[in-house]
């Protein structure tokens, strides 16, 4: 286990669950790494990245002006970027993205909050590699990976987030000098929010109405040069900033960006899928209308692996910080438990390390799904692309969501030491907490998803073929039901009837009130908060199933010790949800009142049983003492010495008397102020 630098003795409680732990910790730390290669090709980078203590702070960054926190986050970007220089070098393609996220996961090592290069990574290159021809590609690539340029992506503006349709920004072709001419007519058409916008980048990549001979096609994406390389001075035209202090991302510089009339070359248009030729016809992209929203897909995918490694830095935290700490005596005579002897402790805790490997390997699993559906697009095929938005913004929003809610359920479960921010927890949160919105709000994504349900349902019924994640509505409008039986398998078989059922609703709620006279569109809008249950129930079903079939698959070959912990976790996933769902089930499937209470019996048997293999399944989540940041999760569990040691970094305890107590407290005393 590679950890901190700065050793202090084991605390003898995690000595104990250590030696408790009943299953080989290095085994499950490879199965979630996706393999025992991948483990040792992480670990390799982060001793590259993270062995030489570089990501060290002189001033803890929570005590530092806005200013200078985000002074210090460029610096350590930058020497960040110079340290793993040859792994950021092998980015030639999406295949090669496992990199990407251990450089990701990394990088949290050198940033509390967030690095300002993090768009140029997460968005600005993958939008190159997905939108441009490869001529383009051979001229931006190259800079990018060299960080000879920086970029971000400005979608957003002030007035349109959701609806990128109603973007204002507009791209005028001018054939006389073969330039676009950009322009942000309104107030409402400034970009807002692009990460690193505010002062960091000097390129962009710009969504915006493309208009040539007269004639609006809607939104394209072009590159855009906004500062210049020496001086990096906004270039004239240009109006560029930030937008100010956020609930978290206070590093990110997150910018706003607005034109005038500013002209950039034909060639700077993203031309893989549409193109303006140099006469300014409009070269429409054969295939799919909604190509150019490629990069948000992508990113959507990557956002379930993004939120499932927050979620496993958090329950680190919570349980190895709930197996140091003893809190009351509920029998007299005896010692303080540890906190994580309670049941309702554990209850809280290990759905977050159950959820996380859901996650993970949910992640894996539709990572590969992506890249197949891509490969077919490479062919020409576009037919899985809607099962594919359908599957990435539903797990994407139910991801973020879930994860949003156990993060604080985290910092609860520590008590007041987890409001504290060198808990680790605070920070976690805030950079979750906005995944839920950015790169498509919770709701908008459900309600893409269920318009692909109710597609699928009228499918079934008609008899034409489904997908493969949908297969479970022929079953169900053919009339056939599952008896409830109880078991992992059948739990899964429910939560699809449940899905297949709020979905029925759904398409029946929808139908009577346009047989009462409304519009399709009025009798959606009032459906809408089932439509949401039916796309969370979709996807619930979604994640449950592949948890298990990925476990199944991947445990084949493990230590029958390994297998059992990680079928008890499976188990508890399906348990939690199906218990937090029983009105569903009573009303979709043959579940009766005894089989709910047997129900609970089992889940509180399963959180008895994996309790003794806690501390060793956050374990083998393998994050450095580096990354956690965190005061009460680090592996030596020396919770009391670090929490009193990041007091005594506090500014106001660097003087034994604050100088307000002369110019106020004192006179206020004395009745002399
Ligand atoms: C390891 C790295 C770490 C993390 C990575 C980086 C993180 C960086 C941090 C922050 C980055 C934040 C970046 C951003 O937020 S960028 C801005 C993102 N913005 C959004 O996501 C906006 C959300 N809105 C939309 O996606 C769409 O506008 C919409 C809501 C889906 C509606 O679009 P539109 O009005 O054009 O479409 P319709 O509703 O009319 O639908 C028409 C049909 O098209 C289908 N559709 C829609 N989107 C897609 C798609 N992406 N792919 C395929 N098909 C799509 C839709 O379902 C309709 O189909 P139908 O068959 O029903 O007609
Ligand atoms: C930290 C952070 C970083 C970001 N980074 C970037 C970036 O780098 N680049 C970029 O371009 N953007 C970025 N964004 C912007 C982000 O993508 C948008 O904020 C997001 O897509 C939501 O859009 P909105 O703000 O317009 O919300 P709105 O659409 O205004 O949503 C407000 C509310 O209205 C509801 N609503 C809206 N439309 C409907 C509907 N049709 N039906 C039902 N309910 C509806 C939503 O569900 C929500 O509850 C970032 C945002 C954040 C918070």
């Amino acid at each position: 286990m590679s950890q901190n630098k700065t050793i202090m003795e084991v605390n003898q409680e995690l000595v104990k669950e250590r030696a408790k732990c009943n299953f080989n910790v290095l085994e499950v730390t490879h199965i979630l790494d996706g393999g025992e290669k991948n483990t040792l090709h992480r670990k390799k980078i982060e001793s590259i990245a993270l062995d030489e203590g570089a990501y060290k702070d002189p001033i803890p960054e929570e005590y530092l002006s806005p200013k200078e926190k985000y002074e210090n986050a460029v610096r350590k970007s930058c020497l960040f970027c110079k340290i793993v220089k040859n792994a950021l070098t092998e980015f030639t393609g999406l295949e090669h993205f496992s990199n990407f996220f251990v450089l990701r996961r990394t990088a949290d090592a050198f940033f509390k909050e967030i690095s300002p290069f993090l768009l140029h990574l997460g968005m600005f290159l993958p939008t190159i590699l997905g939108q441009c021809t490869t001529e383009q590609q051979a001229y931006w690539l190259p800079r990018v990976l060299d960080i000879q340029i920086i970029g971000t992506y400005a979608q957003t503006e002030l007035g349109h987030g959701t609806f990128i349709r109603g973007l204002e920004t507009t791209a005028t072709y001018d054939p006389e000098t073969e330039e676009f001419v950009l322009h942000s007519p309104t107030l409402t058409s400034y970009k807002w929010w692009a990460g690193g916008l505010g002062k960091t980048v000097n390129y962009c990549i710009v969504v915006a109405q493309l208009y040539t001979k007269g004639v609006c096609h809607g939104t394209h994406l072009f590159i855009v040069q906004i500062r210049d390389e020496e001086t990096h001075m906004p270039l004239p035209g240009i109006k560029v900033g930030e937008i100010g202090a956020k609930m978290g991302f206070n590093t990110a510089d997150n910018g706003y960006l607005a034109f005038d009339h500013y002209r950039i070359p034909r060639q700077n248009m993203m031309m893989k899928n549409a193109q303006v030729l140099k006469d300014g016809t409009y070269v429409k992209p054969d295939s799919h209308g909604k190509l150019t929203y490629g990069t948000m897909v992508l990113v959507r995918v990557i956002l379930v692996n993004e939120v499932a490694f927050n979620l496993a830095k958090a329950c680190t935290i919570a349980t190895r910080y709930s197996a140091v700490r003893r809190q009351s005596q509920p029998k007299p005579n005896e010692p303080e438990p540890q906190i994580l002897d309670y049941t309702t402790q554990q209850h809280k805790l290990f759905i977050c390390i159950a959820t996380a490997h859901a996650l993970q390997l949910a992640s894996a699993w539709l990572w590969k799904t992506f890249n197949a559906v891509m490969s077919d697009m490479k062919k020409g095929n576009t037919d899985s692309l809607p099962e594919l938005h359908a599957l990435s913004s539903c797990l994407k929003a139910l991801s973020t969501s879930d994860v949003t809610s156990l993060i604080e359920q985290c910092r609860y479960s520590c008590g007041g030491h987890g409001y504290m921010l060198c808990s680790g927890l605070p920070n976690i949160y805030s950079f979750v907490t906005a995944t839920r919105t950015y790169e498509g709000d919770y709701t908008i994504l459900l309600l893409q998803t269920a318009r692909f349900l109710v597609k699928a349902y009228e499918q079934a019924e008609a008899g034409t073929p489904v997908t493969p994640t949908v297969l479970y509505l022929i079953e169900f409008v053919s009339g056939k039901r599952t008896p409830w039986d109880g078991s992992p398998e059948g739990i899964i078989k429910s939560f699809q009837e449940i899905a297949a059922g709020n979905i029925s609703s759904c398409v029946k709620s929808i139908r009577n009130r346009m047989s009462s006279g409304l519009s399709f569109e009025d009798a959606w809008e009032l459906t809408t908060i089932q439509l949401v249950g039916a796309a969370e129930a979709h996807c619930r079903a979604v994640i449950s199933d592949t948890y298990k079939k990925e476990i199944a698959r991947i445990t084949a070959s493990s230590s029958t010790n390994v297998k059992i912990v990680m079928e008890q976790l499976v188990n508890l996933y399906l348990h939690y949800w199906a218990l937090n769902r029983t009105g569903d089930l009573l009303r979709y499937s043959s579940i009766s009142g005894e089989d709910v209470a047997n129900l609970q019996m089992k889940y509180e048997e399963l959180l008895t049983l994996i309790r003794p293999n806690a501390v060793g399944l956050v374990d083998a989540f393998d994050l450095r003492d580096e990354i956690l940041h965190s005061a009460l999760g680090s592996y030596d569990g020396q919770v009391y010495k670090r929490l009193f040691a990041e007091a005594l970094k506090s500014p106001l305890n660097q003087e034994p008397v604050n100088e307000t107590f002369h110019k106020y407290l004192k006179p206020t005393m004395q009745g002399k102020l």
